[in-house]
């Protein structure tokens, strides 16, 4: 009900009390929810502060440059190449190493998203200068080539969490496969890099492939070359493993090891038992690098202690020692060490399932004359390499 105030006034209002009330806890309500969404966007917006390669937890897009810029020089030039590398591509792509670990997450980003994308203008000097200068693509200063399943995805995987360190996550095959494409075909499928980052692959059949020691240093003298090495009976059957898993019709093991099994004649022309001679492949790389310019990885101490081999690679390409063990934890699930955050994300990260299969249980004679077999290479190759890795004691 309304009342007439003086003449040509409005008429008074004669709010009932409950009108009146509802309308104050309406304003109440809208100051509690904006004053909640303000609180969202800043903690979306701090998250990414949290580490320093790291990308945003639950958050779909990269730091901006404003977040960045409190980030390690290094970290933040690593960064910014990958954001505006993400950015230039709409829709998105998966992340670089998805092709063979199709379990690990990819980021999103938008287009025009939060992020980098909205304050180019609000980035300080030098963080500007850097997003400017984009960075180029390089042949590969340093190739992990071998060997097949000594683990040479784990060792890449982790040298990715090196600021200076940039990889191209699928194998490319051109030193064996698809030389004839050329040094400009491949170098297109580098990641970009600034100046004093390095530039990496991996393809562990190069260690094998004849003609792969002429062709890289025919790209460069100066490669560096890594070679994760496993026990070869160890190696052999994981080999066999990945086979199985997917032709799962294929002969025994035992079967497949042996031209003659009560002669105990191994058949070296089994590609599983051929590339355990590392001595022998190691041969020709000898004649077209000095030793000092490769580096042997264990395979087996990857796994029991990937810190302390990640220091002698960090060493041997000349880097900071940057991923120490307070990068890694271990997965008791997969039974293996697992990054507390990979490459451009802030959550943990193992490899996918073809990393780490169950082996088949074989015959201990068999393993028995398996090792006996690869004894003399394994001799030679401690010889050639100045490491005893242990595979023999
Ligand atoms: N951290 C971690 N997580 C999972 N797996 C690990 C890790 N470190 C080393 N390995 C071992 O890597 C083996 C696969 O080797 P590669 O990556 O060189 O295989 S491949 O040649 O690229 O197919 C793989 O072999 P299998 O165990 O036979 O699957 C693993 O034993």
């Amino acid at each position: 009900m309304a009342s007439r105030g003086p003449a040509g006034s409005h008429p008074i209002s004669a709010e009932p009390l409950s009108r009146s009330i509802f309308r104050k806890f309406l304003l109440m309500l809208c100051s509690l929810l904006t004053a909640l969404y303000v609180f969202y966007c800043l903690a979306e917006r701090c998250q990414p502060l949290s580490g320093p390669v790291a990308g945003v937890p639950g958050l779909r897009v990269p730091p901006g440059p404003r977040e960045l810029a409190l980030w390690p020089a290094a970290a933040q030039r690593k960064r910014l190449l990958q954001l505006r590398q993400r950015r230039r591509v709409w829709p998105p792509r998966p992340r670089e190493g998805s092709y063979e670990e199709p379990d690990t997450p990819g980021l999103v980003v938008g287009p025009g998203g939060s992020g980098a994308g909205s304050s180019v203008a609000e980035a300080p000097p030098g963080t500007l200068a850097l997003l400017l200068d984009e960075g180029s693509k390089q042949l590969p200063q340093a190739i992990i080539i071998g060997v097949k399943k000594g683990g040479t995805r784990a060792l890449l995987e982790f040298l990715r969490v090196h600021p200076d360190v940039r990889a191209v996550g699928a194998e490319p095959h051109f030193f064996d496969r698809s030389y004839h494409k050329g040094l400009a075909w491949y170098r297109d499928l580098m990641p970009r890099t600034l100046e004093g980052q390095i530039t990496m692959e991996k393809t562990p059949s190069y260690f094998v492939t004849r003609e792969a020691p002429a062709r890289i240093s025919a790209m460069s003298k100066d490669t560096k070359l890594i070679v994760v090495v496993r026990d070869p009976v160890t190696r052999a059957i994981s080999d066999y493993t990945q086979t199985l898993s997917k032709r799962p019709d294929i002969p025994t093991f035992e079967s497949l090891t042996f031209r003659n099994r009560s002669a105990g004649l191994i058949d070296t022309s089994w590609s599983a038992i051929q590339i355990g001679l590392y001595a022998k492949h190691l041969e020709p790389w000898l004649r077209h690098f000095p030793l000092g310019q490769m580096l042997f990885v264990s395979g087996e101490r990857l796994v029991s202690d990937p810190a302390g081999e990640l220091g002698r690679v960090q060493d041997f390409l000349g880097l900071k020692r940057i991923i120490t063990d307070k990068h890694f934890y271990f997965n008791q699930t997969k039974g293996f060490p697992c990054l507390k955050k990979a490459e451009g994300s802030s959550k943990p990260h193992c490899l996918g399932k073809t990393k780490g299969r169950a082996h088949p249980a074989i015959a201990r004679e068999v393993l028995r004359r398996l090792r006996e077999f690869y004894r003399p290479f394994n001799l030679k190759f401690y010889q050639m390499t100045g490491r005893d890795f242990g595979w023999d004691g």
